[in-house]
């Protein structure tokens, strides 16, 4: 380990992110009724230009009016390139009530970005009187936003959670597929005559894990378009939490159960952390850096794997 620490992230779950578009009120008692984790009352792709003032009207209403529950409430503003997202700030500051808990910028691309957005912020809270800090999430979702993820995890103490965006990223890096995450067909290797298929968007989940862990920032993997196809979301999602992602947006209430599904350790990862921890008790009172679990090597390394599984699972169980 390094002499600087990494720091913990934010204890707080985030198996799954319900995005809603704010032009549709219709679903805003739903989102607060479902399972998820964080709500995403979505400002920016999901509403026509014609309709961003009357969407940032309704979600400035839905703060005070709609029961959130204990679910973390997150406002999607427009990228810091439209005409729109000074507005949403100014408007959901000023006029927002104190429920709301976090604004997620899209399209970041650089730390100067985040900078921009928390000075406005930072000065209309002070303006306000406002009790509680807004906190920040982000889309890593362009070629700069890769390029540039660890200045951007390290930009503010606000941050508490770093997505990245498969649609907006394909676009900007110039992939080859219409697809928001999933298996991609032309993306496989060739081993004596059979196609072996890749993950495309592994090395940008790799990066953002390795970015945000750094800061201490959660890592969450974006969204899965196809919400017809249970297989294919718990596959992308079983990935991510493999690399260290903590949660996933669901675009349709059909994936919220998948997704917490998913981020939530099974009974079966947390007996045997648990198990290796006992061993690990046992390995120390006879004076043992490392013992045999299973057949296999547990040491003081495990102790930490084993603990990062523990302690999501008492992080969501309470
Ligand atoms: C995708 C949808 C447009 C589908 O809506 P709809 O046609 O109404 O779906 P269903 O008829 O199947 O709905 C079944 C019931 O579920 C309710 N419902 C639908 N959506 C939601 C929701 N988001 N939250 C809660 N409840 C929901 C319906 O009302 C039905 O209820 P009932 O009649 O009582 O049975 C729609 O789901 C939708 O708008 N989804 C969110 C889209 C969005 O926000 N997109 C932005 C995020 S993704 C993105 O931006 C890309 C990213 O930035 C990147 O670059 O990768
Ligand atoms: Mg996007």
């Amino acid at each position: 380990m390094s002499f600087r620490l990494q720091p913990a992230s934010p204890a707080r779950p985030n198996r799954c992110q319900l995005f809603g578009p704010g032009s549709r009120t219709a679903l805003f008692e739903k989102m607060a009724a479902s399972a998820a984790d964080v709500i995403n009352l979505d400002l920016e792709d999901s509403v026509a230009p014609t309709d961003k003032d009357i969407a940032r009207a309704n979600v400035i209403q839905a703060t005070h009016d709609v029961d959130w529950g204990n679910k973390y409430l997150s406002v999607r503003i427009n990228g810091l390139d439209t005409p729109y997202w000074y507005r949403d700030v100014v408007d959901l500051l000023e006029q927002s009530s104190e429920r709301l808990d976090q604004i997620m910028i899209p399209k970041v691309g650089c730390a100067a970005d985040i900078y921009a957005v928390d000075a406005l912020v930072t000065a209309i809270e002070a303006a306000k009187g406002r009790k509680k800090k807004i906190t920040f999430e982000v889309i890593i979702e362009s070629a700069a936003g890769i390029a540039h993820a660890e200045e951007i995890a390290a930009s503010s103490p606000r941050l508490q959670a770093m997505s990245l965006g498969a649609a907006d990223f394909a676009a900007s890096m110039g992939m080859q597929t219409t697809g928001i995450g999933g298996t991609q067909d032309n993306y496989y290797m060739l081993h004596g005559g059979v196609q072996h298929w890749s993950d495309p968007w592994h090395w940008a989940q790799a990066k953002i894990v390795a970015a945000a862990r750094t800061h201490g920032v959660l890592p969450v993997d974006g969204p899965f378009g196809d919400f017809s196809d249970d297989d294919g979301f718990r596959a992308q999602a079983r990935r991510s939490a493999v690399l260290g992602m903590v949660g996933k947006w669901a675009i349709h209430p059909k994936q919220i159960a998948l997704s917490n599904e998913v981020f939530t350790p099974s009974d079966e990862q947390v007996g045997e952390a648990r198990e290796i921890l006992a061993a690990m008790e046992t390995a120390k009172a006879n004076g043992e850096g490392a013992t045999v679990y299973k057949g296999r090597l547990v040491d003081i390394a495990s102790i930490k794997q084993a603990e990062v599984i523990v302690s999501q699972f008492e992080m969501i169980n309470g």
